[in-house]
């Protein structure tokens, strides 16, 4: 720990209740908290709580700052969802300048561009899609292909998959009913299946109509959460892969709607959604 007790201050933030401990980490090159130490700080019962923590540090390459997150296991993730929409109030709060309306960000899958609208959503341009199973990486096809409704036996149960990459692995099985679907059981199963070599995010998602998809998450280092942003995004590309969906749709996540958009011009992911402050405290 750099820090002295009672002296790093946080703030909290949560994007569909998936909710994080944001730290302004702009004096260091490298976050503050180790990996324990974040993981400590996510405990529900003994520490802040929350579904991980991120860091804004100053960006490398001429961005407005930069972003790394830990998920609350420890592990550190490329991007998030939600947690960089909670990032963009947060940088607004810290009264930091940025571009246009909102700020371009240095993450783990590139430069996002994200913009602060006028009824206090966030709409972040999540880049593009990768597909190919080297890229996801999986070994559920050729390292060249996709792997689009593969098959994939898990806790005994023959599955079809569909895997996008969003910076971050995903997985997403499109189900008849997704009440019926037992996320503890068959979440940290697929996590930890053999052919996800860098574990993997699972989405089991039910196609309400081409407009309206229904879905449950269970995530890499975080376990079940009420939303995932970067989820959101691969079970739309995963949806319209399989003929389910219009490229445009709302994702019902169990912490609310988000809108996301797989722009055909740019072949780029376009999310809007909500963000709000909690609380904020000392470490
Ligand atoms: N909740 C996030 C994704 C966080 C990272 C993920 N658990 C991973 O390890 O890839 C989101 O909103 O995208």
């Amino acid at each position: 720990m750099t820090f002295a007790p009672g002296t790093l201050s946080f703030v909290k933030y949560e994007g569909l209740g998936n909710d994080f401990v944001l730290i302004d980490n702009r004096t260091a090159a490298e976050p503050v908290l180790s990996a324990e130490e974040a993981a400590a700080v996510c405990d529900r019962h003994f520490g802040v709580g929350a579904d991980g923590v991120i860091f804004l540090l100053s960006a490398e390459t001429g961005a407005d700052f930069r972003m790394r997150i830990y998920n609350n296991d420890g592990s550190e993730a490329q991007m998030c969802g939600n947690g960089i929409r909670c990032l963009a109030h947060f940088a607004r709060e810290l009264g930091m300048g940025g571009t246009g309306s909102g700020y371009r960000v240095e993450t783990g899958a590139g430069l996002l561009n994200i913009d602060l609208l006028a009824d206090g959503r966030v709409r972040v341009d999540m880049g593009p899609p990768h597909l190919l199973a080297d890229e996801i990486p999986t070994t559920l096809a050729p390292a060249d292909q996709k792997a689009v409704a593969a098959s994939i036996p898990v806790g005994g149960v023959d599955w079809r998959v569909t895997c996008v990459n969003m910076g971050n692995p995903h997985a997403v099985v499109f189900v008849d009913e997704l009440a019926t679907v037992d996320l503890h059981r068959f979440g940290p199963l697929f996590e930890r299946d053999r052919h996800f070599p860098e574990r993997v995010n699972t989405h089991f998602a039910e196609v309400i109509s081409p407009t309206h998809l229904r879905v449950k998450a269970w995530e890499r280092g975080a376990g079940p959460t009420l939303a995932c942003g970067t989820g959101a995004c691969a079970v739309l590309v995963a949806a319209v892969l399989n003929g389910l969906s219009h490229t445009e749709a709302t994702v019902e996540l169990p912490g609310g709607p988000i809108e996301i958009r797989w722009d055909g011009a740019t072949n780029h992911l376009l999310m809007t959604g909500p963000a709000r402050k909690v609380f904020s405290g000392l470490l």
